[in-house]
């Protein structure tokens, strides 16, 4: 798969497509096999898309423009934007694009989707000690809506 056919795919999904000199402030947050995610504040919150009020979104940068990674990038958008609307599910709001490093000669892809700024839930069960059953069921019937919303909009 070439970076062109890609482009050909996303370009027929009509994605949002935003500069990548409107965020600044990046701050690692966690890497993958294929991509490293960045906190970063935006410019002008008013540009990333009128509805939100958003100061703070997550980039998610890939690391390499190979076809595994490609691969990965369109099977991940098609998948976000099936469950786009949900609100227990992260939203995405578009792609811009960065050189990885100073070396590289082609932009990657980045997606920008909505920040989750709690941080992992291993880390909120152990800071919070005092969660109890009620709440404990709470965030396990959430869980389970979003994976029930994913399984109707067919993620599999
Ligand atoms: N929207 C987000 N808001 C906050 N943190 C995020 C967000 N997306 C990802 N992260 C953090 O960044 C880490 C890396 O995310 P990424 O999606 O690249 O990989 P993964 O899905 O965890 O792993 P892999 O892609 O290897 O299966 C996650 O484990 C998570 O801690």
């Amino acid at each position: 798969m070439s970076t062109e056919s890609v482009e050909n795919e996303l370009e027929e999904l009509d994605i949002k497509h935003y500069d990548f000199n409107q965020f600044k402030d990046f701050e690692e947050i966690g890497a993958g096999a294929f991509a490293t995610v960045y906190r970063a504040n935006l410019i002008d919150p008013k540009l990333i898309n009128s509805n939100l009020d958003t100061e703070y979104v997550a980039l998610k940068i890939f690391k390499a423009n190979d076809e595994a990674s490609l691969k990965i990038l369109l099977r991940e958008i098609k998948l976000q934007r099936k469950v786009d609307m949900y609100d227990k599910i992260i939203r995405f709001y578009g792609l811009t694009k960065t050189k990885v490093s100073q070396f590289d000669r082609k932009l990657s892809y980045v997606l920008v989707l909505e920040l989750a700024d709690s941080g992992t839930l291993r880390n909120y069960l152990q800071q919070n000690q005092k969660f109890g059953w009620f709440d404990k069921l709470h965030l396990a019937q959430q869980l389970v809506d979003a994976i029930n919303h994913m399984h109707s909009a067919d993620c599999t």
